[in-house]
């Protein structure tokens, strides 16, 4: 009886059946090699056609050659995600020539359709893009009138509103899940510090060594007009619980009364940026893995979000990571510096709090170029959805470990590591353009080098898996920074990092750290 109702159920069930797709990956395309394997790995394929092994979704990238599209990947998704279309609908890439498309109905990949604006005749879509963007001005105009016309009628009434938000924005400050509270520091007065030497500039600000309550600090200057940048980063050091060994130790602000700069005042670092330290001198493996890990922890605590005795830490994004914005400590700890892009992720929709969140565009563009994810090079990340700007950070970081990983004199024959370069600067040059950064990294889907030689080391492999899980081009495909940090934490020095990474790959969420570290020294 057993038996039968076993059987029965068995056939009452439809078997799941797996995601056909079709497969094709065009060998004479710049796709990158490492993406195109791991298509290949992401089912089985006979033939035109790939079972997928764990996913339900089908892709496509075409490109438009005269007029028409042509494939240049078809393939099951590498990762999970929802894809609830069932034909496979284009999203343009790269200046509209380059498409991608995901659906989730067998063989969907095969035909690309358009939507309604996009017709299935792509020059009728270009045409179409072209009279938008020809047109738009005027209709702007025109639109432009008629609304101040209609706002001039609501401004009184709109003031109104803005004022009963802003005191229910004062009931808001007390919700500890969607909070905008600030930890008051004390406005340092500059005759309070005795200022020394200039150890660094940026785009916005000169930095100088000084002295403050007798203890070295660095004292970040802007002009006047910069006000917004040092609102912007004055407000992500007054979070509450920001304080972390990995974040930069801020002691206080002020306004110079001479000639109105606004000043911050940080934890002196004593072997200033990342990238000067990396100029500079080599590391041994165990030392490198010390920055790494304190670099990734920085960056897990600043994306984290926290609650502790009615204190809450709303998750940040720093949003302009590169080695210029890392500073390295006496311990040969990383701690990490200028928020001045950074955005505060909070979960809420009041618009107190929003009006705060930092989108500003500018940074986007003067963020170090060479470490802007292939999504931000190619402007599709949208600035509300969190997740898009962590994982951006998580690019970043990806790029950080390959340059520190470069200076260490453990993984290079003789211990001659070569001298430091930021990311594609071997390949790009050092005055590299977004033109040729976005046509490297997001189209060809290429990354820095990674010395082949590193696959005969014991930790190699692990090295590469590592970086390449950090820098995938699909964001949500990366890991996260959360995932990251323990993966060298509290590790100890014994044989084997490659055996014990990989389990710890495997158990990915585990937050106990697997890995034990081969010490090379
Ligand atoms: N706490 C510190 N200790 C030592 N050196 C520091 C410290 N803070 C900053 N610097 C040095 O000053 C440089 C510029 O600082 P910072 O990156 O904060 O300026 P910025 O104008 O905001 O930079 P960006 O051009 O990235 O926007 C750093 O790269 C580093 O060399």
């Amino acid at each position: 009886m057993e038996d039968s109702e076993c059987i029965m159920c068995i056939y009452s069930k439809p078997l799941q059946q797996k995601r056909r797709c079709f497969f094709q990956i065009t060998e004479s395309t710049e796709h990158n090699y490492r993406q195109n394997k791991k298509y290949t790995a992401a089912g089985s394929v006979s033939g035109s056609v790939q079972v997928c092994e764990t996913t339900d979704c089908c892709v496509g990238y075409y490109r438009i050659i005269n007029g028409t599209p042509k494939a240049d990947v078809l393939a099951c998704d590498r990762i999970e995600k929802s894809c609830p279309d069932e034909t496979c609908k284009a999203q343009p890439r790269i200046n509209n020539q380059f498409f991608t498309c995901m659906c989730s109905t067998d063989l969907c990949n095969g035909n690309i359709t358009w939507g309604k604006e996009q017709t299935s005749n792509p020059y009728s879509y270009f045409s179409v893009v072209f009279m938008k963007k020809a047109v738009k001005p005027l209709v702007g105009i025109l639109l432009f009138m008629c609304f101040w016309i209609v706002a001039a009628q609501w401004r009184s009434c709109l003031k109104k509103k803005k004022k009963n938000l802003q005191s229910s924005s004062h009931d808001y400050l007390i919700q500890p899940s969607c909070s905008c509270q600030r930890t008051k520091t004390s406005e340092i007065d500059i005759s309070q510090i005795e200022l020394q030497q200039i150890v660094g500039r940026g785009h916005f600000a000169t930095v100088f060594q000084g002295t403050y309550q007798g203890s070295v600090v660095a004292v970040k200057f802007l002009p006047a007009a910069y006000e917004h940048n040092f609102n912007t980063e004055k407000e992500i050091y007054e979070l509450p619980l920001l304080k972390h060994t990995s974040i930069v130790n801020f002691l206080g602000a002020g306004r110079k009364p001479d000639d109105k700069s606004w000043f911050i005042v940080l934890q002196f670092a004593e072997y200033g940026s990342l990238h000067s330290f990396l100029s500079k001198q080599t590391t041994s493996w165990m030392f490198s893995l010390k920055l790494c890990q304190s670099l990734s922890q920085g960056l897990s605590y600043l994306h984290s979000d926290l609650l502790s005795h009615d204190l809450h830490k709303p998750p940040v994004a720093h949003r302009d990571l590169s080695s210029s914005n890392v500073l390295v400590r006496a311990g040969g700890t990383c701690a990490l510096s200028d928020f001045g892009c950074s955005t505060i992720l909070r979960s809420c929709s009041d618009p107190y709090c929003r009006h705060n969140q930092n989108k500003n565009m500018k940074c986007i563009q003067l963020g170090t170029l060479h470490y802007m994810a292939p999504e931000i090079l190619e402007g599709f990340v949208n600035l509300n959805e969190s997740m898009f700007l962590m994982q951006g950070d998580v690019y970043a970081l990806g790029l950080l470990l390959w340059e520190i990983w470069m200076r260490c004199s453990d993984l290079f024959e003789g211990g001659a590591a070569p001298q430091h370069l930021l990311p594609y600067e071997l390949e790009l040059g050092s005055n590299l353009t977004l033109e040729s950064l976005t046509l490297y990294v997001s189209y060809m889907d290429k990354r820095p080098c990674i010395p082949e030689h590193w696959e005969l080391l014991p930790q190699g492999a692990a090295l590469r898996e590592l970086l390449e899980d950090c820098w995938d081009s699909d964001s949500e495909a990366r890991l996260t920074a959360h995932s990251i940090s323990p993966l060298f934490s509290d590790c100890k020095v014994s044989a084997n990092f490659l055996r014990v990474f990989k389990a710890r790959r495997m158990a990915k969420h585990h937050h106990k750290c697997l890995i034990e570290v081969m010490d090379l020294g």
